[in-house]
Order: structure tokens, then sequence, then C-alpha cells
């Protein structure tokens, strides 16, 4: 890669959804299946165009939607979901005519997902919760119990005594968490507060500490609600880039976060 002339151009657009961002690639051909150290390359801050993951646009083959979001995270690794994702996913198909709104379904590994256009947000329904067992996490030393939740793809949501613990916790390596319950990795997710208003910050598999995580929200919007002794109910969840509300129903949970396109470029690989 860059030492023979042959130069490949990638055509992209990056955007980000409260700063958790992302290189998106069209290919309605399906004519470029990326490697995995080809979208770390494109991923990286400092040799890339920088990315917390990339979305490629291709053509689904479920009837009930007319795009595929294929997401892998910033190491080139597979994703089944991403919540921030999917809603810029969906701002790039509404800014480039690709897709009709106000509601626009689209095929992800983890099922499909209806998006809806909200004002200047997207509201996503991302399908109910599913609780786990209950295990922990470990930073330097100092474990906290979490709860485990799927939301296609892995979390666990640790609940942290106060802002200041928050504020102080080193997310730089990835939390220790039982291998045996997550043997594919997990998302760990940190949380201060009580329903209806929580803040977290969450290290992501695959990518590291980012500005936000859209599964990771809804994992700790619907933990927070459910030890305020709630079914169902509007949780607020702030991460470091931003606010997501997270509306828990009684069959289904839906997301709500803004999603903005940024720059647009051809990239050489
Ligand atoms: N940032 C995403 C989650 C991306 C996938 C995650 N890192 C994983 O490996 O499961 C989101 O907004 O949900």
């Amino acid at each position: 890669m860059g030492h023979n002339c042959q130069v490949t151009t990638i055509e992209f657009a990056k955007g980000h959804g409260t700063g958790n961002d992302f290189v998106i690639v069209p290919d309605p051909e399906d004519a470029l299946p990326l490697k995995d150290a080809q979208v770390a390359l494109m991923c990286d801050r400092r040799f890339g165009i920088g990315g917390d993951g990339l979305l490629r646009v291709v053509p689904s083959e479920d009837p009930a939607a007319e795009w595929f979001m294929d997401y892998r995270n910033a190491d080139g690794s597979i994703a089944e979901m991403c919540g921030n994702g999917v809603r810029v996913f969906v701002r790039y198909l509404l800014d480039k005519g690709l897709a009709e709104g106000p509601e626009v379904a689209v095929a992800t590994r983890a099922g499909i997902k209806t998006v809806t256009v909200a004002g200047d947000e997207l509201r996503v329904d991302m399908g109910a919760a599913e609780f786990g067992a209950v295990s922990q996490a470990s930073v330097e030393g100092f474990t906290w119990p979490g709860q485990a939740v799927s939301m296609g793809n892995p979390h666990l949501v640790c609940h942290l005594g106060d802002e200041a613990e928050l504020e102080a916790l080193e997310l730089f390596h990835q939390p220790r968490y039982d291998a045996a319950l997550f043997p594919d990795g997990v998302n760990v997710e940190f949380v201060t507060g009580t329903a209806p208003h929580v803040r977290m910050r969450v290290h992501e598999r695959g990518v590291g500490e980012t500005a936000s995580c859209g599964t990771g929200a809804c994992a700790v919007g619907a933990v927070a609600l459910r030890r305020a002794g709630l079914d169902t109910g509007v949780c607020r969840v702030d991460v470091p880039g931003g606010t997501l509300t997270i509306e828990v129903t009684a069959d289904t949970l839906f997301m709500t976060g803004p999603a903005v396109i940024v720059a647009e470029g051809a990239f050489r690989l």
C-alpha cells in the first residue's frame, strides 16, 4: 500500500453522531470488500482519514431495505451493530438522495433498523435491550459490578459512585472483563447518575475510548430505567460528545440523536 505506482482512489465522506466519527464509503456495486488493514489505515488519525469506524454503503439483499450498513470498527473488525453509525448512514443516504425520508429502513448484521427524521435529529428503532448476566469490569486494580446487555452487539454497563470517579477513569486500555462471558469481546460503559438523566464514558471493542457509543447509550438507558424500577420510560444519556435520548417502550427501544456529514473526498489507497 502506497509504495508502488498503482494508486486506487476511493470516494469517501466523513460524518459523526455525538462525536463518534465514521468514514463512509459508498459502494453501490458492492465491489470494494475492504481488508481489515485497509479499513484500519483509512480510520487511522495520522496515516489515514481518521474515524472510530467505517460504514460501507452497499445494496441490501433483504427486500425490506434498499441499503446494507457494512459496519467495521477502527481496527478493521466486524461488529453486529452501531447505533451512532446507523444515524450517520441514513443522514448520508438522505443527503445524497439515495433514500427518501421521513422513514428509512436499513439492513444491518443485527437486523433491519428503521430510522425516522425527527427535526434536526434522527430516531432509530433499535429493538429491545436484552439483559444478560451480572458480571464485572476492572480498570487499574479497581473493580465494578456490571450488567451484560445485548443491543445486537455486546455491552457491559457498570455504575460508578460519583462524577469524580468517572472523570478520573483511565480508559486508554481495554478494561478487564470475563472473557468466558464475552468470548468475542465487549464494549464497556461506565455510568453515573440515575434515570431520567445519566452520564457515561465508554471503551469500545475494536476502537478504544470514544466520544460516544449509540448502542452503549441504549444499554445504559435501559439499565438506568430498570434500576429506577421502571419497565418503560425516557432517559437522557450524556456522553463526552453530546446527548442521546433513549426511550424504552413495552416492546422496543428508541434512540434519538444528531448525525452530521462534515467532509467528502477521495482517499488514495
Ligand atoms: N460506536 C458504535 C458501536 C460500534 C461497535 C462496537 N465497537 C462493537 O464492536 O460492538 C455505536 O454507536 O453503537
